[in-house]
């Protein structure tokens, strides 16, 4: 993990420059630019449709910029679809969970492993019966992800039979499957319970201990305060601000429009 200081490593693990993408006449994002060093938790913050998943759906393939640079370790990535980018260790949750209810818990993260190879679930899923019966090691694998995760009592259990907070946490381990080396979370803590809202800001730091470097987009603004070792906002698909929790609590532009007088460490 990053030590956890001012000093800016080298080289960031993801560089940003000006991106922007247009739907038709909106602007979702605007001329963003940021870097993130390796090992460190980033999140960005926002109010309903900043563009934070927009930005998230560039820097991970689903979405072509119109304009700007995403650089991976200096290498220049924009364009790039999103199972290339996978094998180039960038992985990903959705902000509505993307779990194959029909499977156990540990097939569901098996399939992840099966994503460094195939591009995607769909895929992966039909090649499912042979992989089966190949693939002990994947197994082992997907185990100790679950474990990694709080879920080692329910590695046979059904996907659909789990707690909402549960599959958050499955959706992780398949996305770890993948053995990324930066994660993005949306929203990993929506729909969740103060209990579980827990377990997941312990899970992500775990992650990120485990050399992970993670990509947060949050709405509870005390787990991102706590957890973030930098945040950035938006503001209708731009840049209003970039810093430590600290910095960005007490920045006017960021409590004009997004945290509101004295509001910072509680959810807008
Ligand atoms: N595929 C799309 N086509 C057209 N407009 C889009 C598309 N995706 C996003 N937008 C628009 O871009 C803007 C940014 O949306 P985005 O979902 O990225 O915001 P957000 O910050 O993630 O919001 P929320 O917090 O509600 O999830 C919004 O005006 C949205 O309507």
């Amino acid at each position: 993990m990053m030590a956890r200081t001012s000093t800016a490593p080298a080289t960031p693990v993801l560089s940003v420059r000006d991106l922007s993408i247009n739907f038709g006449g909106v602007r979702a994002v605007q001329n963003v630019s940021f870097d993130i060093a390796s090992g460190c938790i980033y999140s960005v913050i926002g109010p309903n449709g900043a563009g934070k998943t927009t930005l998230f759906n560039l820097i991970t393939g689903v979405y072509v910029p119109t304009a700007g640079e995403i650089l991976l370790d200096g290498q220049p990535v924009q364009g790039q679809p999103p199972h290339r980018l996978a094998r180039r260790g960038v992985a990903r949750t959705f902000q509505n969970l993307q779990v194959c209810l029909n499977m156990t818990a540990l097939e569901n993260v098996m399939v992840g492993a099966h994503l460094r190879l195939d591009r995607n679930v769909l895929k992966a899923a039909f090649r499912w019966p042979s992989l089966r019966r190949a693939d002990q090691a994947l197994h082992q694998e997907a185990a100790e992800l679950m474990r990694f995760v709080g879920l080692e009592h329910a590695l046979e259990a059904r996907a659909d039979a789990m707690s909402y907070g549960a599959l958050k946490r499955l959706e992780i381990a398949r996305a770890l499957a993948m053995k990324p080396r930066l994660l993005f979370l949306d929203e990993p803590a929506a729909g969740l319970n103060p209990r579980e809202t827990l377990e997941i800001d312990e899970l992500i730091r775990k992650v990120a201990v485990s050399g992970v470097t993670v990509v947060l987009v949050e709405h509870d603004m005390k787990m991102v305060m706590s957890l973030s070792d930098r945040i950035l906002v938006l503001d209708y698909g731009k840049k209003l601000a970039e810093g430590t929790a600290a910095e960005i609590r007490q920045d006017p532009a960021v409590i004009a429009a997004y945290l509101g007088a004295g509001a910072a460490g509680e959810t807008p």
